[in-house]
């Protein structure tokens, strides 16, 4: 069959291809090519801009093991529209423990996916694998950080502390949003938007019926910062993930579905110690806020009104396509719910309500929202919101505090809920502990600990 009468069936389709990559530096373009079966090349491109780029021999190697480790990654976007049996890589061969990286990669990042659409992908996604890579060698990268912004409260807060702590970053972001620029501009620091525009038939692939989904796109935007970071030459990839991404939702009769899991601590690792073993020695990898909370990031936001003007963590604001929210905080998905929880008990009530333009733990209208958060009658939503712990908790704390609770969803928590559950578990203080398990070089860890303790 040829390319022109080759038509999408999802299940018809044997193999998912990676067909080959390139990085262009006269141009800074990095082409990702992928197939299914015989059908027509699904091109990705991603664009780090200043080229051209200068790259002597230890850089280009370096460019071309990240770019092999983004393509690979990014692939996931692609293989979920059929999950065919069998996959293949045309243009070069990874070896046991890049395969084994990938697998868990697709296999967690894939879970919420798998889970929505009653697929079981364990011992299903195997990617070929010969021979054994070497570890990568230094590629002489200069001390300075790229870091990621998201346009959320989590990434401004790494980027308050690094400014804090004299180190030199470039706030970095991936995309067209408007929003995540407005935030990047009002933090001074010299930026970088990074373009991608995924390959046009996904889109069609899915109104003809592909299997849709969530993927693990911190994975695909982690490989994305580490190849412009090499292209940039600096030694530094910081993302803002914190503690609470580890843990999933609970599901009953399926155990554990982490929405966010290459938010998380297992991700991180495992990525870090590819980033530095397989691509170059002197690149590091690491969330900046592993130690914290959301509560704790959240109390940490609080400490400057810098942002409060330009930044959302609605998760609407971010669609590729279709519609986004005339105001920056929709007030009614998860995260809408989650933040201004989160902040409420270490904000003063009209400036949190100045932020949102509204009062959402008022609104009866939002109760069965609330009770996904705290796992009351629900799991927790598939989004990036808190465990449900730190959510009893902060509600708990507006139980006591006469400014909050006579709202509605606090009143109804008080009355309700709150009777049902173990006092010392409401506790707000233990959940602001920072915790020791965190991948931050350590001169940098000792020094944000004291600035975050001070
Ligand atoms: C903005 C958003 O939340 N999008 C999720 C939504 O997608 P939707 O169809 O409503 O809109 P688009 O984002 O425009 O996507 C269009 C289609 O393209 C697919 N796609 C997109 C990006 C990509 O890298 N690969 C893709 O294949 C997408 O599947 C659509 O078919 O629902 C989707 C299905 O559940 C989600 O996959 C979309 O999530 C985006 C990939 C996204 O960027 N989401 C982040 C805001 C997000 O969820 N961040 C997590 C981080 C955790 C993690 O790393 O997994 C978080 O905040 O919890
Ligand atoms: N478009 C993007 N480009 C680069 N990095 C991103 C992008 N979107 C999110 N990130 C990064 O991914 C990580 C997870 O995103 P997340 O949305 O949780 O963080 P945030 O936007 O900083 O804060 P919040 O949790 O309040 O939304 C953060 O490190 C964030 O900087």
């Amino acid at each position: 069959m040829s390319q022109d009468t080759w038509r999408f069936n999802r299940d018809a389709i044997k193999t998912f291809r990676f067909v080959r990559c390139g990085f262009d530096s006269a141009t800074g373009v990095a082409q990702l090519v992928y197939a299914f079966d015989q059908g027509p090349e699904l091109v990705e491109t991603v664009t780090v801009p200043g080229a051209p780029f200068d790259l002597d021999d230890a850089r280009l190697s370096a460019v071309e093991r990240a770019l092999r480790l983004l393509h690979l990654i990014a692939g996931v976007s692609y293989y979920k529209a059929a999950v065919p049996d069998t996959i293949s890589i045309d243009g070069y061969v990874i070896d046991e423990a890049t395969a084994a990286l990938l697998e868990t990669v697709y296999l967690n990042g894939l879970g919420e996916f798998a889970y929505r659409n009653g697929l079981d992908l364990h011992g299903r996604i195997r990617f070929p694998h010969s021979g054994e890579a070497g570890v990568a060698p230094a590629a002489g990268l200069d001390g300075h950080a790229i870091v990621a912004i998201g346009g959320g409260k989590d990434s401004l807060v790494s980027i308050e502390a690094l400014r804090a702590l004299d180190v030199q970053q470039t706030v970095s972001w991936i995309g067209g949003s408007q929003l995540i620029k407005a935030c990047a501009e009002r933090t001074g620091l010299p930026t970088l938007n990074i373009g991608r525009a995924l390959a046009p038939q996904l889109f069609e692939y899915n109104r003809q019926g592909a299997w849709n989904g969530h993927i693990p796109v911190t994975a695909v935007n982690s490989a994305i910062l580490v190849l412009a970071a090499l292209v940039l030459g600096h030694d530094q990839v910081v993302f803002s993930n914190e503690r609470s991404a580890s843990y999933g939702s609970q599901i009953e009769g399926t155990g554990e579905v982490n929405h966010q899991w290459s938010k998380g601590w297992a991700f991180e690792q495992a990525f870090a110690a590819h980033v530095s073993g397989r691509v170059a020695a002197d690149l590091r990898y690491y969330s900046l806020l592993r130690p914290l909370s959301e509560l704790a990031v959240a109390r940490q936001f609080t400490r400057s009104d810098r942002y409060d003007a330009h930044f959302s963590s609605c998760n609407r604001n971010f669609h590729i396509l279709g519609e986004r929210p005339v105001n920056r905080w929709c007030g009614v998905c998860p995260k809408c719910h989650f933040v201004f929880l989160a902040l409420a008990p270490f904000m003063s009530k009209p400036r949190l309500v100045g932020i949102f333009g509204r009062n959402l733990l008022d609104d009866p209208a939002q109760t069965a929202g609330y009770d996904a958060l705290l796992e009351y009658r629900d799991h927790k939503p598939f989004e990036c919101v808190g465990e449900a712990r730190e959510s009893r908790a902060a509600m708990a704390a507006l139980a006591g505090r006469p400014e909050w609770r006579e709202d509605a969803l606090v009143k109804r928590f008080a009355r309700e809920i709150q009777p049902l559950l173990d006092p010392a578990e409401l506790e707000i203080a233990p959940l602001l502990v920072l915790d020791d398990e965190q991948g931050i070089p350590p001169a940098l860890w000792e020094r944000l600990r004291a600035h975050l303790t001070a």
